[in-house]
């Protein structure tokens, strides 16, 4: 990042901003939730109520001796960490490592009978079997008799404005999904990601998937298409290895999301077989890379998924947290390029994402100066806006 300063590292630790509204109520929600879900026994109410204390005033923990995942976490910055308060870390570091003690408090990790049983599965199924998902595999059929660039417009758009169905966040704002979102983007690359996926293009796509659910429905119906109309050879979507940020995708919500498009009517059906059979026949891989679920920015990256990302002909990047990771969960001035923060991506980079937390960057002053007289911050984390950014070229 040649020209641009690094802005602060956002943290935790002042009451009043978002970040510490996300440690000191988002996080208690959370473990209300996830323990009316399941009914656990005695040694995981200790280990839930014990947590909820360590987060609101005890530090940061060693993991386990036993931990399979020390090492990694020792790499991740585990030893800075360790004996400061939550609040006092990078927010990233911190939120990360909150989901990474609460599967250990519910036993994911086992040995033993709950190994490996995802806390969020309940309200992650909730969402799949909704009506408003029957209404938007429904609405597919509609698309169909269009012209191939409106579907794939709709369909990028879909994807885009899945990214409001997060499930951690309507357990903060309970309001969120009755608000109603604003249709223009805050910036809108998307003709620079369509010339990277010409008609009759034959490279791979990599898409980095957030939610699960009502997102990742529409992220797969997004590369369905790409891959039937043949603008893309291959895709690889990359999930979470473990259940994370509550409805975060893994490679069990994949399954669930698939069976879901296979079993309804219609074009979802059709969207759903073709999935599936590139599955099979290697067109489409799944990828749960352990940095997907890293407490730092992707310019941390391992050296396996930088080569990953460089051989895409494109990534699209989903999500809040994606971005935040993206751009590095800093609080750049809204107007720093956001080809200048990405310059270390290996490839050509698309970020999709509602805004729900304050980084953001890469806007023109004008759209910034409008946003603030009519909202305040507030457009920054309401959810209510989107945008889609791109960066083509390796440096800036
Ligand atoms: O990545 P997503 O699902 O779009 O959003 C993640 C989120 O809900 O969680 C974080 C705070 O916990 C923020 O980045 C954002 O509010």
């Amino acid at each position: 990042m040649p020209d641009t300063p690094a802005a602060p590292v956002l943290l935790g630790n002042a009451p009043g901003s978002f970040p510490h509204s996300v440690l000191a109520e988002r996080h208690p929600a959370i473990v209300r939730q996830v323990r009316d879900s399941f009914p656990y026994g005695p040694e995981q109410h200790r280990a839930l109520d014990a947590l909820l204390k360590s987060c609101a005033d005890g530090v940061i923990e060693p993991l386990p001796a036993a931990a399979a995942d020390r090492d990694r976490w020792r790499e991740w910055g585990m030893a800075a960490r360790t004996g400061r308060s939550w609040f006092d870390v990078p927010w990233l570091w911190s939120e990360s490592h909150f989901y990474r003690r609460l599967l250990d408090a519910v036993g994911y990790f086992g040995p033993g009978a709950w190994q490996g049983i995802d806390p969020f599965r309940p309200v992650k199924l909730a969402e799949l079997d909704a009506a408003e998902t029957d209404e938007e595999l429904a609405a597919l059929d509609a698309l169909e008799d269009r012209p191939e660039d409106e579907r794939a417009r709709a369909l990028l758009h879909g994807s885009l404005w899945g990214n409001r169905a997060d499930l951690g966040f309507r357990l903060s704002d309970t309001g969120a999904e009755a608000r109603a979102a604003v249709p223009a983007l805050v910036h809108d690359d998307s003709d620079a990601l369509w010339a990277r996926l010409p008609p009759a293009g034959t490279g791979t796509l990599c898409l980095v998937a957030d939610n699960a659910g009502r997102e990742l429905i529409p992220d797969l119906l997004l590369i369905a298409h790409l891959l039937g109309e043949g603008r893309v050879g291959q895709a690889v979507l990359h999930v979470k290895p473990y259940p994370y940020y509550v409805s975060d995708a893994t490679t069990a919500d994949v399954v669930d999301a698939l069976r879901r498009l296979t079993a309804a009517p219609g074009a979802a059906a059709r969207y759903g077989r073709l999935l599936w059979t590139a599955l099979a026949d290697g067109r489409l891989d799944v990828r749960a890379h352990p940095f997907s679920c890293a407490p730092l920015p992707y310019a941390n990256m391992p050296d396996d998924l930088r080569a990953d990302f460089a051989a895409a002909v494109l990534t699209i990047v989903k999500g809040d947290l994606n971005y935040r990771r993206l751009v590095g969960d800093r609080m750049w001035p809204p107007t720093t390029p956001f080809r200048e923060v990405t310059a270390y991506w290996p490839g050509p980079v698309a970020a999709l994402r509602t805004l729900k937390s304050d980084v953001v960057t890469g806007l023109d002053a004008a759209t910034e100066t409008a946003l603030v007289r009519a909202e305040g911050q507030r457009w920054r984390t309401a959810g209510t806006h989107a945008l889609i950014q791109v960066r083509t070229s390796q440096r800036p």
